[in-house]
């Protein structure tokens, strides 16, 4: 905790410097906004209490302030009172820099010695465990919770732990085989290459659970997990024309069967506008839909961008594969983390959910993980 050293108050703002060097000038519309009085917030809702343009257009008249807060008179006689660590949070760059994620890149199994392994009971029933899977999710973008009994209802108490069952066209909790129930490659049994699921919804699940309930009389059907945000990296470093173009153009994806056609336009890197961190991953080489392309140029970016993405994605160095076993459930982060499989034989039966990103997310700042 930092105090008030000094407060200066020009016409229409107030700089103030704080005990650690720190100095913020803050408008007198955000300080008028940021009234914390009953009649300005709402204490237990943590909501404001006035709409926008109810908020009077008023003018400073008065300072004071003491080593812990600053109060402020107007000229319509209200007065607000702004204690110094409320006021020393708005400092822009530690703002920024604060809301940041900051995924720790991965690549090839070693990762497989980073993520957590969490028993079910420590999971469900201990903060710490609870921390432990959430951190790993937010580090490598994966996590297994371990000794789950194999069967559904088993799987769905992890699924709601991790933020809640998000329903899409597949379902809540969904059970799959390689017996074609929706028109999709996933519920067949061959190989399917890296990659993000969703990328024809609008917003693509946050998280995919997967759960191995069974796998008799048959070989294959390892799954292979990559770091998108790895790859992206690479992408950034070799071919920097690349990159721009696939976190600029956006590209057409689609979901087609009986009684439902989903699409959806994004680019496949994207980034966030102020830090240019990468903040999604939308990679699917099999739901890209056709598309008609504005330029040669813009057509040919768009295969040896692709192309050179996929290279990475595609590199077994740059790969982490593995047989999940009954009893192991595992969540990844679909904006970031790639999954496929190899092809299989025999009955391989698999369970588990999407969760939503806001829902995990939303755990994950309970838990004070990020802000
Ligand atoms: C079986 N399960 C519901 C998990 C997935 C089905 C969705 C597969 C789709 N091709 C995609 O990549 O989004
Ligand atoms: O069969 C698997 O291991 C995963 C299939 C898949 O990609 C999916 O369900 O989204
Ligand atoms: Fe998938």
């Amino acid at each position: 905790m930092t105090g008030i050293k000094e407060v200066k108050f020009t016409d229409n703002a107030l700089e103030v410097q704080f005990i650690n060097g720190t100095s913020i000038t803050y408008e007198d519309c955000w300080l008028r906004d940021h009234c914390r009085c009953s009649t300005c917030y709402h204490a237990d809702t943590f909501q404001r209490a006035q709409h926008i343009l109810d908020i009077p257009e008023s003018k400073i008249v008065d300072v004071n302030s003491t080593e812990s807060q600053v109060v402020l008179t107007w000229d319509d006689k209200h007065q607000s009172r702004y204690d110094s660590d409320f006021l020393i949070k708005f400092d822009y760059n530690s703002f920024k820099e604060g809301q940041r994620l900051k995924p720790v890149l991965w690549h090839g199994k070693a990762v497989n010695k980073k993520i957590a392994r969490i028993p079910v009971e420590a999971f469900l029933n201990s903060k710490e465990g609870t921390v432990k899977a959430f951190q790993s999710l937010l580090d490598y973008g994966v996590v297994l919770i371990e000794g789950v009994p194999p069967t559904l209802e088993a799987t769905e108490k992890v699924c709601i732990a991790l933020g809640g069952v998000q329903h899409t066209i597949f379902g809540g909790m969904w059970q799959f085989t390689s017996k074609a129930v929706h028109a999709d490659t996933a519920y067949t049994n061959l190989p399917l290459a890296t990659h993000n699921d969703n990328t024809y919804f609008t917003e693509a699940a946050g998280l995919q659970i997967l759960h191995c309930i069974e796998h008799s009389e048959g070989t294959g059907g390892e799954t292979v997990l990559v770091d998108g945000f790895y790859g992206a990296s690479r992408l950034k470093a070799d071919f920097p024309q690349d990159y721009d173009f696939l976190t600029t153009f956006e590209l057409e994806a689609e979901y087609i069967e009986e009684g439902h056609h989903h699409k959806y336009s994004a680019p496949v890197i994207q980034i966030d506008s102020k830090s240019k961190d990468v903040k999604q991953i939308r990679f699917n080489v099999y739901d890209r839909a056709p598309m008609a392309f504005s330029s040669s140029s813009e057509c040919r970016s768009y295969y040896r961008s692709l192309k050179h993405l996929a290279r990475y994605y595609q590199d077994p160095e740059n790969q982490w594969q593995f047989k999940l076993q009954p009893g192991i459930v595992m969540a990844m982060d679909n904006f970031r983390v790639l999954h496929g499989r190899t092809g299989f034989t025999g009955k391989r039966v698999l369970c588990g959910s999407y969760v939503a990103r806001s829902d995990w997310l939303d755990k994950a700042r309970s838990l004070r993980l990020i802000q």
